[in-house]
């Protein structure tokens, strides 16, 4: 049953993208604090139209304590705004958390880093599930896409660019995600696949570790060429030889040699890491 726009009061913009507004909100009826993307459609194509319900459809599917809870949706015909309702996360985002690291010339506990590898895995399992013949890929995920709520739990968030492959469907690939984790597969042209969200899951890990991605350069050219490449700086000497290995594995070229989600989450040194901090 879909709500009403008069049913939240707006306490504050907490985020702004290209085609949306991210607001901090409150229900009237009972207190709680949520965070509705307001959507404006009314200059979209009926194909972008289609992406847009399709993002709202993909969510409202995902139920899993590691990806932002979806709630409703409100279409607001009168402004062609699509207001979609979702979990607020009052940790906030890793991109404000590395910011904030970088700020204050500190770094993040290798423990809660193992925490942010773990609970992604399980978010992406989540996505990677095989319900029948449809394997979700986020592919945009990055720091500012991963979100902490109050009690430490890692939630996978911002499914904006998220696309349902049907394994049945040819579909006609976008080269999407942020420069910065693109995948070599994607950089040449491949299909965006399970892997490449794999890849990203590397960066972004050793981006927590480092404060900043495994590969830069002066512009997309040089990056491509430092992403084929492959060669990164090792994270900085206190983080374990451990997480430099899980690292180096998420961030294999070749995507056939890129561990499977099930891998990681079993892999003996990820177990032995994890139970350290359960
Ligand atoms: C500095 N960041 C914040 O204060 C912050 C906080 C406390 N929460 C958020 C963002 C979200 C939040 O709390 N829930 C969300 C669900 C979906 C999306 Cl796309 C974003 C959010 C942000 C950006």
């Amino acid at each position: 049953m879909s709500g009403h726009i008069e049913d939240y009061e707006v306490l504050n913009v907490i985020g702004t993208g290209s085609f949306s507004t991210c607001y901090k909100v409150q229900k009237k009826s009972n207190g709680h604090l949520y965070v509705w993307k307001a959507v404006g459609y009314g200059g979209m194509s009926e194909e972008k139209k289609q992406l847009l319900v399709s993002e709202v459809n993909l969510l409202s599917e995902l139920r899993h304590p590691n990806i932002v809870q979806y709630f409703d949706r409100i279409i607001h015909k009168e402004t062609a705004t699509l207001y979609i309702i979702m979990e607020w996360c009052e940790g906030g985002d890793l991109a404000t958390l590395i910011t904030k690291c970088k700020k204050s010339n500190s770094f993040l506990d290798e423990g809660f880093i193992w925490r942010v590898l773990y609970q992604m895995c399980h978010a992406l399992h989540e996505c990677h599930r095989n319900i029948p013949n449809i394997t979700i890929l986020h592919r945009d995920i990055k720091p500012a896409n991963v979100f902490l709520d109050g009690a430490g739990n890692v939630k996978l968030g911002d499914f904006g660019l998220a696309r349902i492959l049907h394994k049945d469907a040819s579909f006609a690939q976008t080269v999407v995600g942020t420069p910065y984790y693109m995948s070599p597969e994607v950089i040449k042209g491949g299909k965006y696949n399970i892997k490449s969200d794999i890849w990203s899951l590397g960066c972004l890990v050793y981006e927590l570790c480092s404060l900043s991605p495994p590969f830069t350069g002066p512009n997309i050219k040089h990056l491509a060429l430092k992403i084929k490449e492959g060669k990164f700086s090792r994270i900085p000497a206190h983080y374990s030889d451990d997480l430099q290995k899980i690292i180096s594995l998420l961030l294999s070229v070749e995507h056939k040699f890129r561990p499977t989600i099930e891998m990681i989450l079993h892999h003996p040194i990820v177990v032995t890491h994890v139970a350290q901090e359960t």
